[in-house]
């Protein structure tokens, strides 16, 4: 039995290209950021994000993440505005980080990495499920937000607070009543081009909106989100840590600013 995808040297980044060769394609994601190469577009609208806490339903520990889950069967929770066009709903979010606090984020920014990063999940209505856009070049939205250590961050803290009932991969609980707007930080200000799901399928489908300012998020606060295991209850421990994937080639593709 061959073992899934990863992040270790044997099922890492560098060998998903065996199971899903889109993993060289020309539309593939991270990518580094560099912002004196970004194009200022004064066309791009600002981003309207609009979720109903009444949507979040739980959160889980994946095996390659956690996420915190929300229903998606109506227009309660929603993207619209910035580079995208039409009515764009949240369908979970979740995070990446390192094992130590000078790497962790997917996009970096002029070569600089964060110790993690946020990304909240968005597909395109015109679709009529989270599947079948998963699958389309305009299906899906993400907007990413660097963590940076600093002082302790108490919206955070409740998400962290969770983890002790989701340690081991496949387990879960209920995360009711929970504003993913309180991540997010005062501008929304963003970078934007056109990606993948930084996973397999590696799907070259993803809008990127990645916001210019970071969050805060405390050493101590880091060191939760590690206690976290890849691993099922009863196997041997590996610690989930270095779930991100390094920037891809840009091929040739634009990033542009919403901002001077
Ligand atoms: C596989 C996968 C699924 C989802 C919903 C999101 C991603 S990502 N990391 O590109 O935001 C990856
Ligand atoms: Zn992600």
């Amino acid at each position: 039995m061959s073992h899934g995808w990863g992040y270790g040297a044997d099922n890492g980044p560098d060998k998903w290209v065996e199971n899903f060769p889109i993993a060289d394609g020309p539309r593939q994601s991270p990518i580094d950021i560099v912002p004196s190469a970004a194009e200022y577009d004064s066309t791009l609208l600002p981003l309207s994000l609009k979720y109903d806490p009444a949507t979040s339903k739980g959160i889980l520990n994946s095996g390659h993440s956690f996420q915190v889950d929300f229903a998606d069967d109506n227009d309660s929770s929603t993207l619209t505005g910035g580079p995208i066009s039409g009515t764009y709903r949240l369908r979970q979010f979740h995070f990446h980080w390192g094992g130590s606090d000078d790497r962790g984020s997917e996009h970096t920014i002029d070569g600089t990495k964060f110790a993690a990063e946020l990304h909240l999940v968005h597909w395109n209505t015109k679709y009529p499920s989270f599947g079948d856009a998963a699958s389309q070049s305009d299906g899906l939205a993400v907007v990413g937000v660097f963590l940076k250590v600093g002082g302790a961050n108490p919206q955070l803290q409740t998400v962290l607070d969770a983890l002790d009932s989701i340690k081991s991969k496949g387990q879960q609980t209920t995360f009711e009543n929970f504003d993913p707007t309180i991540l997010l930080p005062g501008s929304l200000d963003y970078w934007t081009y056109d990606g993948s799901l930084t996973t397999p399928p590696l799907l070259e489908s993803v809008t990127w909106i990645v916001l210019k300012e970071s969050i805060s998020v405390s050493s101590d606060q880091m060191t939760k989100f590690r206690s976290l295991l890849f691993t099922p209850e009863g196997a041997d421990p590996n610690a989930m840590v270095d779930n991100y994937r390094p920037p891809q080639p840009l091929k040739g593709r634009k990033v542009r600013a919403s901002f001077q």
